[in-house]
């Protein structure tokens, strides 16, 4: 009688089960983001809204990326603009990131924090940790939100060098540690 023949049982992979939506939410309530007040002007209005959605694309040309929610109320505006501004915020200004992130109506969002038009012409944040202003190339749309890659055509950077970070649904000041 031959050998017999050693098969390695490899297990099944276990069937996949959706991912729960509230147990996404608290898994990415970990990837600590910084924060930042995305605003824009133009034949559309003025609008801002708070994202940590936002990341660099490439360098050449200088891109991002902002994922924004069709259903907040900047998405239209924000497409009739074409332009945008990343204001990146510095610690202490998560007062800016909650009067942006819904807590106040659009119209009276701009009456704090002091504002200069871009290149674009979308709002810039006077003391924002960065800004970039932006010009919309392209956008693509992945269930609820919008994924607009932006690219860069103006820079703003102010003198602080201590940002702020959302983190397990708070606000974290970030200072850099100097080497002793
Ligand atoms: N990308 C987004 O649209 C986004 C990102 C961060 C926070 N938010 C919103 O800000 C508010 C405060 O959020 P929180 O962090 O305090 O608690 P949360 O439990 O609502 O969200 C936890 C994390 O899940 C992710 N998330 C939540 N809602 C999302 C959505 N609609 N689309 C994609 N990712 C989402 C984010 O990374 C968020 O930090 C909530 O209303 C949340 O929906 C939206
Ligand atoms: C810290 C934090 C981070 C984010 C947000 C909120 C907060 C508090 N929000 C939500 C967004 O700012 C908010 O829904 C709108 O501004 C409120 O909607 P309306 O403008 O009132 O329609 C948000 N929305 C979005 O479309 N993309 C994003 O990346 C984020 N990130």
């Amino acid at each position: 009688m031959g050998a017999c023949q050693h098969r390695d049982i490899v297990p099944e992979p276990p069937t996949p089960m959706p991912v729960e939506r509230q147990a996404y939410r608290d898994a990415m309530a970990r990837l600590g983001a910084a924060v930042n007040v995305v605003t824009t002007d133009g034949p559309g209005g003025r609008h801002g809204f708070t994202a940590s959605a936002v990341c660099s694309v490439t360098d050449d040309p200088p891109t991002l990326l902002v994922c924004l929610n069709r259903g907040s109320s900047a998405s239209a505006i924000v497409h009739a603009n074409g332009v945008l501004c990343v204001n990146t915020l510095a610690a202490g200004q998560q007062e800016l990131s909650d009067r942006f992130g819904g807590r106040v109506p659009p119209s009276e969002r701009f009456q704090a924090g002091q504002w200069r038009p871009g290149v674009t012409g979308a709002p810039v944040l006077v003391g924002a940790l960065a800004s970039f202003d932006c010009r919309i190339s392209r956008f693509v749309e992945v269930g609820t939100h919008d994924v607009l890659f932006c690219e860069v055509v103006g820079l703003d950077e102010a003198g602080t060098r201590e940002g702020l970070m959302y983190f397990l649904r708070r606000y974290h000041a970030l200072k850099e540690t100097l080497p002793e």
